[in-house]
């Protein structure tokens, strides 16, 4: 019996959360062979029993693929305490996504305000931070992903991991993207009923072969509704990111929006607060900066949601451009000035999540209720 044979059958072994072989993953330790026994660890995210069979099995069937006789002996661990493998202080049961750390949700009261914009140049700063990232674009009524990542009229695939079909993210710029509108027309999306839209959310969550992740950044339909609902009852958000623009009208709207999250239930906490649009500085007079939709909005809603204000972005026709064409701003290295706003606010998330791990337990996933 060949070590080497036995660590690339078992490479060919996908973990069904992730679809990467075990390992990649360093999934497997103290790999034992003496033959006829082969013997080693499995290093498992979650501890279901549906799970753990499905990946012993496996294991078994490649192994015994190349050696027949072998006597294989599978050990599941569940490294549990260690924080790096859950959302926000560990691990739990049940949980759909346990490779994901952070869930970071995306709101605004109203549409427009550019929240879409905020989840993917902040998806695209954090990125660049270092971090593993991915986007879910769950704005069921105006996906804006595909077109803003320049991934319109791309479906992703659905492969079959032991028997049970999983949907394969998106890439672009490097980064994991599952979006409703890769799989619902917008026109379509109006039509449908609350329920048919949960069901979507809770199945790009939980049937997704999303990768090992430090956020995911959830893009959520303006307002308050089945789709956060959802979120929030299939998996633990670890914070929200509020958006809105500096006047008055968006405000009142972002704190129906915000108060969503302070619900008895659901206490997600607010990481911060994006204010979007805040000033206008054309061109021609770079250092003057127009107050075009009022000011102070976006701090006036940090104090509102005990939070801070992680960043002011102004209204640059190179944004709208860049979502436009499939090319975000923050891409563009030329734009120091756009680059250093979204740098600073995907920092302050970062610290903001930080702080919040450091400070309070995972946030309860909410129980549904019937
Ligand atoms: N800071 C900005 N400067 C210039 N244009 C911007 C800025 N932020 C957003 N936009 C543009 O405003 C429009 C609306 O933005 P976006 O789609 O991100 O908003 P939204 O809040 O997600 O809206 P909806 O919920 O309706 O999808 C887009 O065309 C976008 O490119």
């Amino acid at each position: 019996m060949e070590t080497s044979k036995i660590v690339k059958a078992l490479a060919t072994v996908q973990d069904p959360n992730t679809g990467q072989d075990i390992i990649t993953a360093n999934m497997v330790l103290h790999l034992k062979v003496e033959a006829p026994n082969v013997s080693f660890t499995l290093q498992l995210p979650k501890l279901d029993a549906d799970y753990k069979q499905q990946l012993n099995f496996a294991c078994q069937e490649a192994i015994m693929g190349i050696y027949p006789e072998a006597n294989v002996h599978v050990h599941m661990q569940n490294p549990g305490a260690t924080a790096a493998a859950g959302q926000g202080g560990g691990p739990k049961k049940g949980n759909p996504l346990p490779h994901v750390r952070n869930i970071i949700a995306v709101a605004s009261g109203k549409g427009g305000v550019g929240k879409s914009t905020v989840s993917v140049n902040l998806a695209l700063a954090l990125q660049e931070l270092g971090g593993a990232v991915g986007l879910l674009d769950a704005d069921v009524y105006g996906p804006s992903a595909p077109t803003m990542l320049g991934l319109q009229g791309q479906k992703p695939k659905v492969e079959k991991i032991y028997g049970k079909p999983k949907i394969k993210p998106l890439f672009a710029y490097g980064m994991p993207v599952m979006s409703t509108g890769f799989v619902v027309e917008p026109e379509q999306a109006v039509v449908l009923r609350g329920p048919r839209l949960s069901g979507i959310i809770k199945q790009f969550l939980e049937e997704c072969v999303w990768p090992p992740l430090d956020y995911l950044i959830v893009d959520l339909p303006p307002g308050t509704g089945d789709v956060q609902l959802s979120l929030v009852q299939t998996v633990s958000v670890t914070g929200a990111v509020l958006v809105t623009t500096p006047q008055e009208v968006a405000l009142s709207d972002a704190i129906k929006a915000m108060n969503m999250f302070f619900l008895p239930d659901v206490q997600v906490p607010v990481l911060g607060v994006v204010e979007n649009m805040s000033w206008f500085t054309p061109a021609e007079l770079p250092d003057n900066k127009y107050y075009l939709f009022g000011k102070d909005g976006g701090k006036s809603l940090a104090k509102k949601s005990n939070s801070m204000l992680l960043g002011q972005i102004p209204i640059v026709q190179s944004i709208r451009e860049g979502g436009d064409d499939g090319k975000p701003a923050f891409l563009d290295k030329e734009n120091t000035l756009i680059r250093e706003a979204w740098m600073k606010v995907a920092k302050n998330v970062a610290r903001q999540t930080a702080l919040r791990n450091e400070m309070m337990g995972a946030t309860k996933v909410v129980e549904v209720k019937s």
